[in-house]
């Protein structure tokens, strides 16, 4: 599936700071995609006005030709792009298969929950959408796990629980914030694993990440912010190699 992202002349200003600066690119070809820079270069002021939390001050964001720019959170859910946030939010004390389940409620598959008391149809939807959490839990291996409570899982699995939760509400692009933080390396390479599981299964994924060595390893294509511009934009040797940002951000270790 074409995520058919465009930003257009995106600007993000807080009084004097432009958190991101007159930024342009498309994308539309599914994959990983990295999105990298220093500290403060408007990464995740990027994701947030992609999800719909923060509002452009001046720019054009759409996804498969709809106008995203001035949509409220849900809506831009609903219109197919999802998130995780860099502080994890699950509901510990819920089951894993409920925090799955959650996004569907709030997109009105149980608005009626009086009703399922009575009609066999809504019966029939709750199971279905059960069923389909499942297979979500599957997708992300920790189907096993559906009954526990979300907070008693070892941290990496409740960071899937979290992921579950994004591609519960179909998306075409879901958006990844330092998923990897905090995670041991053995649990980072399982879960950059999954983001290119993600990713074959049609769902583009834009992944902002610290761990550099990491998003070089999975991305198809890498955008290094800088103050909010947009510095390099290619494939992760182009942006390793390229002398603007060996100079702004990788340093000498990538040499
Ligand atoms: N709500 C806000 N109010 C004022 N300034 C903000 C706000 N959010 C972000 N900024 C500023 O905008 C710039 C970009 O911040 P942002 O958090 O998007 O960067 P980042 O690349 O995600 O940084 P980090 O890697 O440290 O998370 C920074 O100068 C930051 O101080």
């Amino acid at each position: 599936m074409n995520c058919a992202l465009e930003v257009s002349a995106a600007t993000v200003r807080y009084g004097g700071v432009a958190a991101i600066d007159d930024l342009s690119f498309h994308h539309d070809d599914g994959g990983v995609v990295g999105l990298i820079g220093p500290n403060g270069a408007g990464k995740t002021t990027l994701l947030n006005v992609l999800s719909g939390a923060v509002r452009l001050t001046t720019g054009r964001i759409s996804l498969r030709g709809r106008d995203l720019t001035s949509r409220k959170p849900h809506q831009i859910a609903r219109l197919g792009i999802t998130r995780t946030f860099q502080n994890l939010q699950i509901f510990g004390s819920l089951s894993v298969l409920d925090n799955v389940l959650l996004p569907r409620v709030a997109r009105g598959w149980a608005t009626a929950v009086g009703d399922m008391v009575l009609l066999p149809q809504a019966h029939r939807k709750v199971r279905a959408e059960r069923a389909r959490a499942h297979d979500l839990l599957d997708r992300v291996g920790i189907a096993g796990y559906a009954d526990q409570p979300a907070g008693s899982l070892p941290y990496g699995l409740q960071r899937r629980v979290e992921i579950a939760r994004a591609l519960a509400g179909d998306p075409a692009l879901i958006l990844l914030d330092e998923p990897l933080a905090g995670l041991s390396a053995s649990e980072s390479v399982d879960l950059t694993e999954l983001f290119t599981k993600v990713s074959t299964e049609g769902i583009t994924v834009l992944l902002v990440e610290h761990d550099v060595a990491s998003v070089l390893s999975v991305s198809k294509r890498v955008l290094v912010l800088d103050h909010g511009r947009l510095l390099a934009d290619g494939t992760p040797d182009e942006v390793s190699a390229d002398p603007a940002v060996r100079a702004a951000y990788l340093g000498e270790e990538w040499t």
